[in-house]
Formats: C-alpha cells, sequence, structure tokens
C-alpha cells in the first residue's frame, strides 16, 4: 500500500485566539515497506501531519490517500502507537493486544493464538496474564506495538512512541523497531524529535519547521538498510557519515528555528 499526502494544509480556528496555520503544504509519500521519518523541533506540525493520514483530523487543503482512495477516518490498513500508550489498565497485557480483534470478530482462541504470537514477537514472551500497570514504560510501549500489529495494518503510524523512554530503553527500542520493520514488511510513519533516531530509522527522514509547520529538507538514507544487514546498531551510529549527517540537520533545524520565529508572525498575520 502507499500513502500519499499531497499539498496538504491545515489551519486550526478557534473562537479566541488567531487561526493557527499548523501545516503548510506538506507533500510525503509512504512507499510500500518504506520507513519514513518526520523530524522536527515542538509545534512544527508533525501531530498534525500524523494525525491527518490517521484520518483524526480533516485537513483544510490538500488530500490524503490510500492507494488513490482519499482517506475521510481511522481504517483498518492504519495502526497507530502514541507517545503515551492507550492500554486499557482493566485488561491483561493478552486481552489488551486482543482487543481489536475481539472486535472484529474473532473467536477467543484465534484471537489470543494471534495476541501470543504477537508478543513473542515484541519480546514479551510471559507477560501475557500480567496487568499493563505492572510493567515499565518500554514494556508498555511493546504491548502497544503489538496491539497495533493485531490486526495486520499495512501502514503503522507511530507519534514519538519512544519519546517518554529512558536512552538506554530507547535505545532497545529502536533496534526491536528496526527488527520488526525488517521482519514484518510493514510501512512505517513515524515521529520523533531525536535527530540520531531519526537517523537510524528512516529510509526517508523529512525535516520540518515550525510556524508555519513546513517540510523544509528530505533526506534519502540506508543507515537502516546497515543496521538490518550488520545488526551492529552501535557501528551504524558511529559511522563518520552519520555523525556529519546528524551535525547538519543539527545546524538546520537551529537555523530555521530563529527564522521562523518572523515567518510566524507572518503566517498569523495574513
Ligand atoms: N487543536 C488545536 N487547536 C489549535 N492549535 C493547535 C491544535 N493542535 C495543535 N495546534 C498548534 O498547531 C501547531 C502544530 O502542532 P502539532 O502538535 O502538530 O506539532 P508537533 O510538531 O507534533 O509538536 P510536538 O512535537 O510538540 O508534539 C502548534 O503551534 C500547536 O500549538
Amino acid at each position: 500500500m502507499t500513502l500519499i499526502v499531497s499539498n496538504a494544509s491545515v489551519t486550526y480556528e478557534s473562537k479566541d485566539s488567531p487561526p493557527v496555520l499548523a501545516l503548510a503544504d506538506a507533500s510525503l509519500t509512504i512507499p510500500r515497506q518504506g520507513f519514513v521519518v518526520a523530524l522536527g523541533a515542538s509545534g512544527c506540525g508533525k501531530t498534525t501531519l500524523l494525525n491527518a493520514m490517521a484520518g483524526f483530523l480533516s485537513l483544510t487543503a490538500g488530500s490524503v490517500t490510500v492507494d488513490d482512495v482519499p482517506v475521510t477516518g481511522p481504517g483498518p490498513d492504519r495502526g497507530v502507537v502514541f507517545q503515551k500508550d492507550t492500554l486499557y489498565p482493566w485488561l491483561s497485557v493478552l486481552d489488551n493486544v486482543a482487543f481489536g480483534l475481539k472486535l472484529a470478530g474473532l473467536d477467543r482462541p484465534k484471537r489470543e493464538a494471534k495476541a501470543r504470537e504477537l508478543l513473542a514477537l515484541v519480546g514479551l514472551e510471559g507477560f501475557e496474564k500480567s496487568a499493563t500497570y505492572q510493567l515499565s514504560g518500554g514494556m508498555r510501549q511493546r504491548v502497544s506495538l503489538a496491539r497495533a500489529l493485531a490486526t495486520n495494518p499495512e501502514i503503522l503510524l507511530m507519534d514519538e512512541p519512544l519519546g517518554a523512554l529512558d536512552s538506554l530503553t530507547r535505545e532497545t527500542m529502536q533496534e526491536l523497531i528496526v527488527d520488526l520493520w525488517a521482519s514484518t514488511r510493514k510501512s512505517i510513519f513515524f515521529i520523533t524529535h531525536s535527530i540520531e533516531e531519526a537517523l537510524f530509522l528512516g529510509t526517508e527522514v523529512v525535516v520540518m519547521s515550525p510556524r508555519p509547520g513546513r517540510i523544509i529538507r528530505r533526506y534519502t538514507l540506508d543507515f537502516v538498510h546497515r543496521t538490518v544487514a550488520s545488526r551492529d546498531a552501535a557501528r551504524v551510529k558511529s559511522d563518520p557519515e552519520f555523525i556529519a549527517l546528524r551535525e547538519e540537520i543539527r545546524n538546520l533545524i537551529h537555523q530555521t528555528g530563529a527564522e521562523s520565529d518572523g515567518r510566524h508572525l507572518l503566517a498569523r498575520a495574513g
């Protein structure tokens, strides 16, 4: 499946404050089996873009399509993982993962078998009967991932799923996501504030700048392919090419962050 965002703009209107141009003329393709990462400072419209892809909000202008069919709402072809897990505290780990399958009408043995398989895939074998509040942040995000995969969406939309984790857990989770991407061949759209994370994960990285939120730069990368081939994350992250690009993007984000303050006022006034 291919998800295409064309010339998408979103303006938030409210009664008490001026309209905010949160996303300005963004175009983006999530190709089949691609791993596209949106990177940018707070407020540059990343979540707005993801919400439009997920069908949670309507665009002010432009379009989102999946295989040429316009997105008009959420659908089983797109699974979503949020920064803060949205697990049900009254359900066990297994039942959280199986929940969507229950809604889809699968009988108990089938949905539990599928949920067990997914929990093994994310490294949570043995925790099926645990309550979600007994788990660490990293484990909870593993459950969220398994839950998003349960209905077998071709596209995964991930809104800073590792943002709340400590740095060691975060690195382990990055490697898990690379493994999942390589083994399931899903298409992924992933949001992060971390330049290193974006470079490590993405086959394509789009850099966004705030006020108004727009895509200012695109990079096609192969670091993630190198990680899949070498299984040596530390080596990939310390590669001089990786480090040079990390610095280039850091400068780019700092420059445009400063410049965009002026544009912000223009965007609001205009
Ligand atoms: N419902 C809303 N009403 C009004 N303004 C909003 C609304 N949601 C977001 N905004 C504004 O739109 C802009 C883009 O927000 P968005 O959440 O998409 O950015 P982001 O890049 O995901 O930020 P963060 O990294 O902090 O999550 C911000 O200036 C934000 O304040």
